[in-house]
């Protein structure tokens, strides 16, 4: 470390070579902080170059295998530290680049100087920000967008931050954060805080093979182009630099102050953000299509910046980038998951409850060799779906009269949030009834099948469409350990697929999207119908089942057993409902004969 101080000091710049060597000693654990420290200083005394800010990059990455597969990706994410506590302008332009179809993966991070950061915002605005890094390319395919938490990719960035903090000026590590998108990318849109280092940076991008991309300045070193005075700007193209500048009104736009377009919390610039979506003529609006047409220009989507000014206020105003944002926002199911996972965060910090070791009844058994479609009745009080179903019944009177009508198994939500279910609930039932139970809730983590099983649970629920295929697997194993059944739903052919290379034999066919809530009877029945099965698989159709009709189509699609939750908890007669349900097993009885 002590040859590249001096050598920094003495103002020479680091080859790619000797910077990539620099940087590997910054992460090594065994090099002292007080060196690493006067490197940085050294460094940015001297002015960071591009060979240097690339190298550090290609340091970080190595282990990404960083690959073209043909696709054009786009990132707009600034430097930030511009201290102009501007809105969200990048995060909000991405979603119209977005709706143009360009495909923008958005490198962002919270917030450092202004009062909410890229991701504070996404937050705020219910959209996912934790996506698996296996899984951006897919979401961009899919979706057209991928917001991504810089920290999460670059464990070895956390080393750094003490050391810092204890410096009082910027370092390289303040520059490279826009340089830091984990995917090879064809063309980007980065604002930097500092003007003197446009052309270094729009090097670093050419050496980091980037095709097209603008560096700019704002006014007064803003990371944005900005609405008042003149942006500095650098086009590369094809290893081309071409500096320019430009203001609000060369291209169409009026002039606004910076205090025009200030943010404020995450809350209020969410606000700021919907009222662009909703195409509210304002500073903001004309901010992120300043900002927008820069990049539609260097994705080749139009020819100049003024038409790609035209071109953003129009994908704004027609509802377009609005509906991306609709498609991006987080789907029921993947809020409950995030709502879970601090929910086994608090359960883990607490001590284990005492083992009471109830008994554990088979459904597997209760559901052999029956003529009639069998009833998983369940207690349910309310739902996303339905709000409010029914909260004036006891789980144990109810769970009674399931009993003695002939219910297979009882299902009990002890979801809390959204179902205003609990465990005391699955207690309650489990201890007065002589059926499998069913712990129903979206279960994440081994400690919440401890907690069904403490409370009486005999059957837990795996959602296929919540879980990565590796950790159901390992759920069902520990339930099993636990000597428990377990129901694994699924909702189409993929899913079926992971449920029945998974060894289960109870199935359960979910009417309802969870992502989407729709229900649909017709779907389970095709599903159903060609799934390829061992002859020893039960299904459980489950949820929408409403009359005799609906239970007759999904028993002669192939279900032995249906799951109700509403048409139950709703009814003024329990036991007749159970008669209405109760078909016979027409298909099943003909093919036996
Ligand atoms: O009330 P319904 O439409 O009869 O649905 C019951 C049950 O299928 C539904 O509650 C359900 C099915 N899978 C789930 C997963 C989690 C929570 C709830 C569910
Ligand atoms: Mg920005």
């Amino acid at each position: 470390m002590r040859k590249y101080i001096e050598r920094v000091m003495k103002s020479k710049n680091l080859t790619a070579i000797e910077m990539k060597e620099a940087s590997e000693l910054m992460f090594h654990e065994q090099t002292d902080a007080e060196d690493i420290k006067s490197f940085l200083i050294a460094l940015h005394e001297k002015g960071e170059t591009a060979v240097e800010m690339a190298s550090l990059i290609q340091v970080l990455q190595a282990d990404l295998n960083l690959k073209s597969n043909g696709a054009h990706y786009f990132d707009n994410c600034g430097t930030g530290g511009d201290g102009s506590n501007s809105f969200n302008i990048s995060t909000t332009a991405s979603f119209t680049l977005a709706a143009a179809g360009i495909k923008v993966a958005k490198n962002g991070n919270r917030k450092v100087t202004s009062s909410s950061g890229s991701t504070d915002l996404l937050e705020e605005l219910q959209i996912p920000t934790t996506i698996p890094q296996a899984r951006f390319e897919d979401e961009l395919h899919e979706k057209g967008l991928v917001f991504i938490f810089a920290p999460a990719i670059y464990p070895k960035l956390k080393q750094m931050s003490a050391i810092r903090k204890s410096i009082p000026t910027p370092t390289i590590f303040n520059l490279i954060g826009p340089l830091s998108n984990p995917l090879q990318l064809t063309y980007q849109l980065t604002g930097i805080n500092n003007p003197a280092l446009l052309h270094e940076y729009a090097k670093a991008l050419h050496l980091l093979g980037r095709e097209r991309a603008v560096v700019l300045s704002g006014e007064g070193g803003m990371d944005e182009a900005s609405l008042h005075g003149t942006t500095q700007c650098i086009l590369l193209d094809h290893g081309e630099l071409i500096p320019f500048s430009i203001t609000a009104n060369e291209v169409g736009l009026r002039e606004s102050s910076l205090a025009d377009i200030t943010g404020g919390t995450p809350a209020e610039n969410a606000e700021i953000f919907h009222s662009i979506m909703d195409g509210i003529d304002s500073p903001y609006q004309d901010a992120v299509v300043f900002n927008a047409g820069i990049a539609l220009f260097i994705a080749n989507e139009v020819e100049t910046i003024q038409q790609g000014v035209k071109k953003a206020r129009e994908i704004i105003q027609s509802g377009k980038a609005k509906e991306m944002y609709e498609k991006m926002k987080m789907t029921v199911l993947q809020k409950i998951i995030e709502t879970k996972k601090t929910e086994v965060a608090e359960l883990l910090k607490l001590e284990k409850p005492m083992d009471q070791q109830l008994p554990i009844y088979s459904l597997a058994d209760q559901l052999s060799n029956s003529e009639q479609l069998r009833i998983i009745a369940e207690f349910k009080r309310a739902s996303p779906s339905k709000g409010m179903i029914n909260d004036q019944l006891s789980p144990i009177d109810t769970a009674l009269q399931y009993e003695t009508a002939g219910a297979a198994a009882i299902s009990v939500l002890t979801d809390r949030t959204y179902f205003k279910g609990s465990f005391q609930d699955l207690y309650q039932v489990a201890t007065h009834v002589k059926v499998p139970v069913l712990c129903k809730d979206f279960i994440i983590d081994e400690v919440q099948i401890d907690y069904a099983r403490i409370h009486g649970a005999s059957v837990i629920l795996l959602i296929v469409a919540a879980l990565s295929k590796e950790r159901i697997s390992e759920l069902y194993q520990y339930a099993k350990y636990k000597g428990m059944e377990v129901l694994v739903e699924v909702h189409d052919e993929r899913e079926l697929q992971i449920a029945t290379s998974l060894g289960a034999k109870i199935i359960g066919i979910n009417n309802r999207n969870l992502h989407t809530f729709e229900v649909d009877l017709n779907h389970s029945k095709t599903l159903m119908k060609n799934a390829k099965v061992d002859s020893d698989v039960f299904f459980i159709s489950e949820s929408g089942i409403q009359n005799t009709e609906d239970a007759q189509t999904v028993s002669d699609a192939g279900a032995t057993a249906i799951l109700v939750g509403e048409t139950l908890m709703t009814a003024e007669n329990i036991h007749k409902v159970f008669n209405e349900l109760s078909v016979e097993k027409r298909e099943v009885t003909y093919d036996k004969s």
